[in-house]
């Protein structure tokens, strides 16, 4: 589904992924994780084709197409989607025109998604104007169920979420990297980057990434990194390289 290769991205001037080579197989989701600033989001961002973001070098290949200079709309319809850490507010746009827009022909299964979510009540509001931490994550697991990537990248889905709603949410992530759950014939698959690994007990990770500084230091199963960043840090596991 996903072969990142050799990639450097700069960000702000300055280089913050260095030489990231990073497969995800069709039917897998994996789970990226590694302390505060140790470009996450940067790598996440850079796959989706922000274009704030420069690769400098190394490739983006999905599906079988080479997306490095694709705009992220373009990279949209091939099949990515990305759940943003802190969308912006967008004045005079409802969350309901926008489902619309999103579903095309069926905003009925729109609809029913929004209640699912337990979002039905904010379709007549501004997109994210005023909307709680927990609020914005729901609205954003709510957008990909209509759109159906694919291919879903989630910036710590779970963070800042209520208990209640964690459960909600990880229900939700895991029909969206469902592994039997097929579009045209393609299973889905997600990378989903985490500091706590609750998302875990949701759905099916099949691998496990620690980045730091830019570079992955050590892959396996991921409940067996995150056991080990919980009892003796990120330096251990740096240490412990897996490739
Ligand atoms: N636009 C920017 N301008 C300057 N520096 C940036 C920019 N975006 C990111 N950075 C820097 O790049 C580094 C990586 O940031 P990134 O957000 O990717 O980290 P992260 O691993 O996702 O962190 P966290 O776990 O805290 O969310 C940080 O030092 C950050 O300050």
């Amino acid at each position: 589904m996903l072969n990142v290769e050799n990639l450097h991205v700069e960000v702000g001037g300055k280089e913050v992924i260095h030489g990231v080579n990073l497969q995800i197989p069709e039917g897998e989701t994996h789970i990226l994780m590694g302390p505060n600033g140790s470009g996450k989001t940067t790598l996440l961002r850079s796959i989706m084709g922000f274009s704030n973001y420069t690769i400098t070098e190394g490739r983006v290949i999905f599906r079988g197409h080479d997306v490095t200079e694709l705009p992220l709309y373009e990279r949209a319809r091939y099949g990515m989607g990305m759940m943003f850490q802190r969308p912006p507010t967008i004045s005079g746009l409802k969350l309901g025109k926008l489902l619309e827009v999103m579903s095309g022909k069926s905003p009925a299964k729109a609809f029913e998604y929004a209640e699912t979510m337990n979002m039905s009540a904010f379709l007549e509001r501004d997109l994210n104007a005023n909307f709680s931490g927990g609020e914005i994550k729901r609205s954003e697991v709510l957008q990909l169920l209509v759109q159906q990537p694919d291919f879903v990248m989630l910036d710590e889905p779970e963070s800042g979420v209520d208990l209640e709603n964690i459960a909600l949410i990880g229900k939700a992530i895991a029909r969206l990297v469902d592994k039997d759950r097929h579009i045209v014939n393609r299973k889905k698959s997600g990378l989903i980057i985490t500091h706590t690994g609750f998302i875990m007990d949701y759905l099916e990770a099949d691998a496990g990434h620690m980045l730091c500084n830019g570079e992955i230091r050590c892959r396996g199963n991921p409940r067996e990194i995150l056991k080990v960043i919980q009892e003796k840090g990120y330096q251990e596991c740096m240490e412990c390289v897996k490739l």
